[in-house]
């Protein structure tokens, strides 16, 4: 599957039972690609869950990719995997998952590590954290300015991450932003809210 321009809905270990109604008002909202984070090494869930947001994505052709596990993606044949500077080799990655997967690479505020992500075969760029994030406090902050300079050095699709909201969201497009990658914007609200709030950034996009 192609690495499609939009909404990037990333799922928070907070959802619990909540995880697949929320990611479906997402996916309705017409959030282009889902990437489920789950930080909390309970195998059985993580195996169980991603089945789920798998088919409920399928149903909607819209990619899942799943965060730091290159395992849990082959074992539920998901179309691809976001790997962080300490997750492992995105080369070795692309080995097993073959040349159809999206493999997303994070590069903080870093054109070097940019490359290196390049040369292992990333198909997009992530930068971030773009502004003060709750979800991660302590992130590292990049400047929106990076997204258009890694565009034209690297010709991928770059990636902005980390405290983005409907405010702020517009100066990341503008900077050359191809997704936005959303936690609590999207999943720190009620269900009802977070259907109508993916269509505002959606239409950010059109
Ligand atoms: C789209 C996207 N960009 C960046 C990240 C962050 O990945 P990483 O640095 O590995 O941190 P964790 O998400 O694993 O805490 C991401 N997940 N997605
Ligand atoms: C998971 C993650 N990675 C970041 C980075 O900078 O690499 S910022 C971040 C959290 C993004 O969540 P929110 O939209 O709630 O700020
Ligand atoms: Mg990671």
């Amino acid at each position: 599957m192609k690495m499609p321009r939009g909404l990037y809905v990333i799922t928070d270990n907070s959802l619990g039972d909540l995880l697949l109604a929320a990611v479906e008002a997402a996916l309705e909202g017409g959030a282009a690609i889902v990437q489920y984070r789950d930080k909390s090494g309970d195998h059985d869930r993580r195996l169980s869950e991603a089945h789920s947001l798998l088919a409920l994505c399928r149903r909607y052709d819209r990619p899942l990719l799943i965060n730091d596990d290159v395992d849990l993606a082959l074992a539920i044949g998901a179309d691809g995997v976001h790997l962080g500077r300490t997750d492992g080799s995105l080369a070795a990655a692309r080995e097993r998952l073959g040349p159809d997967a999206i493999l997303g690479a994070t590069c903080h505020d870093s054109l070097g590590y940019a490359a290196e992500a390049v040369q292992g075969g990333a198909d997009y760029l992530a930068f971030g954290a773009m502004y003060p994030s709750a979800t991660k406090p302590g992130a590292h902050r990049a400047d929106p300015a990076i997204l258009g300079l890694a565009k034209v050095r690297f010709g991928l699709p770059v990636v902005a991450i980390g405290g983005i909201n409907t405010d702020n969201a517009p100066e990341l497009l503008a900077a050359g932003a191809d997704c936005l990658a959303v936690i609590h914007d999207i999943f720190g609200r009620p269900l009802p809210d977070i259907r109508a709030r993916t269509a505002v950034y959606q239409q950010l996009f059109d």
